[in-house]
């Protein structure tokens, strides 16, 4: 998995109000009241313990200050234990936390003490960034607004295209993995995109990928909005000028809401 860096949570506190004011432009509903919306859950005043831990890679330089920023901006009660580890395990429970928020370099999670519930982020950044494409409302010109692209069918996209499936869109997929793109089209009833035979633009793009400019000017309309997780972001300034793109791309605090609510 691609590790965040302190340069990619720089700017987060700023990206994530930002993105929260886009994503109601959008959709008309704020990220908190589209988590509600989705999930079905509401918060009840839980506390949520943020543990560093120091496995792998180790700590992030401020990793758990935008979780404890996320939790804090969306009226959470949040605090980040002074212990790592096991030890902020301890101090978590002891402190009486009702949500624990974790990550090591394999799984970042979200655990709910009181109810059992548990969540991953890389399903719940999927599920999430897709919802808000599903719920922008429909280009001008209407007709293409069930389509939908999805660029990296990972262990982000995949749960993104089993979200517009579910929300009976149009979901055309590509994967510079080939055999990742055929075991998809295997499993479910997605349109293999292929420029070369087939080209098409969209008003809505999905972009999962570690990669940038990964959106080409082929697949773009005016107007189009680009909802993605993927680090480094997938389309160039020049092509988001040029057809006025519109950009949903947060590095941590739009998928960490979504996995408080999937936990409430
Ligand atoms: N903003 C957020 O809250 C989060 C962001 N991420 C980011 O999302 C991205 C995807 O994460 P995962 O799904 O876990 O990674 P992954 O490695 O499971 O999947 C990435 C997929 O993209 C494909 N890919 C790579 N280059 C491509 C290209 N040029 N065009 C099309 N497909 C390409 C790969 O073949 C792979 O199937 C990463 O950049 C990760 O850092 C992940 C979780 C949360
Ligand atoms: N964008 C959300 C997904 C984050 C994920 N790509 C990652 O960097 N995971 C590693 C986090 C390690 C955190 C560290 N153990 C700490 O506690 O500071």
């Amino acid at each position: 998995m691609a590790l965040l860096t302190p340069e990619d949570l720089a700017n987060m506190t700023d990206a994530l109000v930002e993105n929260d004011r886009l994503i109601t432009e959008l959709t008309t509903y704020s990220l908190d009241g589209l988590c509600r919306k989705i999930y079905g859950t509401a918060p009840a005043k839980e506390k949520v313990a943020i543990i560093p831990i120091t496995a792998g890679g180790g700590i992030i330089g401020s990793f758990s200050e935008s979780l404890l920023f996320t939790v804090q901006h969306f009226g959470m009660d949040g605090f980040i234990t002074e212990n790592t580890d096991v030890a902020g395990w301890y101090e978590a429970v002891t402190k009486g936390a009702d949500i624990i928020l974790m990550a090591d370099d394999l799984a970042y999670i979200a655990h709910n003490l009181r109810n059992g519930k548990i969540a991953h982020n890389q399903i719940c950044t999927g599920r999430i960034y897709a919802e808000i494409l599903c719920h922008a409302k429909g280009g001008k010109d209407g007709g293409d607004d069930k389509d939908v692209l999805v660029l990296g069918l990972g262990k982000v996209g995949t749960p993104a295209l089993e979200t517009f499936l579910n929300e009976k869109f149009n979901v055309y997929v590509f994967d510079v993995d080939s055999n990742r793109v055929n075991e998809i089209a295997s499993q479910y009833p997605v349109f293999k995109y292929d420029s070369e035979k087939e080209p098409k633009s969209f008003f809505k793009i999905f972009e999962a990928t570690p990669c940038p400019d990964t959106i080409s000017e082929s697949v773009l309309k005016q107007n189009s909005i680009v909802s993605t997780p993927g680090i480094p972001l997938g389309i160039s300034d020049e092509l988001i000028e040029k057809y006025n793109v519109r950009v949903v791309q947060e590095p941590l605090g739009i998928g960490t809401l979504s996995m408080l609510y999937a936990v409430f």
